[in-house]
């Protein structure tokens, strides 16, 4: 199993730190534009593997695509974060660029790798993915919705006053601090529906501070956030390498789901060896299908700032 990811920056660097640590890909390789830094931090991990106890082999490359060769799965993480105080579809002029080059680069040389694209604004990014390179639907998926459900889980057992271990849930719909539709009414704390323990007002406070969880810890760090990032596509790619078949909320081309079409937002997914193998469409409440309904228009018309 090989996997390439591009971006050698902090999301693309802990994706793979934890990729590797997981010991389930034999070659890892990490590109970027800027000179030296994916040689330089392939080599850093590299100098990890006794320490960590992996195999993996860990290659960087400044631009050089061949390295990349024969990849199976691709992950894009290059591109600009944002700064606190923005929005993620304010970095939609740059790094829709360089998601368009990038992807282009990609598949000349792997034909057939499954792509999972990170870069923001991921759900429009990844529809671009899907509309610059006409691939297959099920081989482009956008990472998001498993990063928003681990944060949406770690605010419910802080809620609950216990270990997140204890806690499941999903977050559904676009990956925005506006558009994220966190299931509260699905939620569960071993099987037990979360609304039996908090309040709804509670419950508003778990969902609102899921929703701004990018924003929350942009304004700590001063740029966006990277090991929760990196846990989340890494789980990805080991579902699809592995052919796990584990349900994540992904960014996916909807045609009909939902009520949804010609667009690129979160649903339940699975993920195994032929990518994004099916979309799970569970039965909503009129008030979450609006949200989502709200959620797409919000998607929408970031999307028509693109340019094809
Ligand atoms: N979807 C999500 O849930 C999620 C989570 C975290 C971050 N992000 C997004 O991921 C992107 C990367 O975030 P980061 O914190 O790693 O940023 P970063 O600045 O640390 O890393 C980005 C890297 O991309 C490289 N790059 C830029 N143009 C390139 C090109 N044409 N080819 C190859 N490499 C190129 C840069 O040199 C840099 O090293 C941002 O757009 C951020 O908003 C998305
Ligand atoms: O918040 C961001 O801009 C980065 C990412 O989308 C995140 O949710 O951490």
């Amino acid at each position: 199993m090989k996997v390439t990811i591009v971006g050698a920056g902090a999301v693309g660097a802990s994706c793979a730190e934890y990729i590797a640590i997981k010991n389930f890909a034999s070659e890892i390789v990490l590109v970027d534009i800027k000179e030296g830094v994916a040689e330089g931090k392939a080599m850093d991990l590299m100098q990890t593997a006794t320490l960590n106890g992996f195999d993996s082999k860990i290659v960087g490359s400044t631009n050089d695509y061949s390295k990349t060769a024969g990849s199976d799965v691709v992950v894009i993480t290059s591109g600009i974060p944002r700064k606190p105080g923005m929005t993620r579809e304010e970095l939609i002029g740059i790094n829709a660029g360089i998601v368009k080059e990038v992807s282009g680069n990609l598949i000349k040389h792997s034909p057939d790798a499954i792509i999972i694209v990170v870069s923001n604004p991921m759900d429009s990014m990844t529809y671009l993915v899907h509309k610059t390179t006409g691939l297959a639907k099920n081989r482009i998926i956008g990472m998001g919705g498993a990063l928003d459900s681990a944060r949406f889980k770690f605010r419910l057992s802080e809620a609950l006053e216990c270990p997140p271990s204890d806690v499941d849930g999903m977050v559904i719909g676009g990956h925005s601090d506006t558009g994220m539709v966190p299931l509260t009414r699905l939620a569960t704390r071993n099987s037990i529906p979360v609304t039996a323990f908090l309040s709804e007002e509670r419950l508003n406070q778990v969902s609102e501070d899921t929703k701004v969880g990018g924003a929350t810890l942009t304004k700590l760090l001063g740029t966006s956030a990277w090991y929760a990032p990196g846990a989340a596509v890494s789980a990805m790619v080991q579902a699809i390498a592995c052919d796990q078949k584990k349900m994540f909320p992904c960014s996916a081309l909807l045609d009909g789901e939902y009520g949804l079409n010609d667009l690129c937002i979160g649903v339940p997914a699975i993920l195994g060896k032929g990518g994004l193998e099916r979309i799970v469409e569970i039965e909503l409440t009129d008030a979450e299908k609006a949200k989502i309904k709200e959620s797409a228009e919000g998607v929408k018309k970031t999307n028509d700032l693109l340019t094809f």
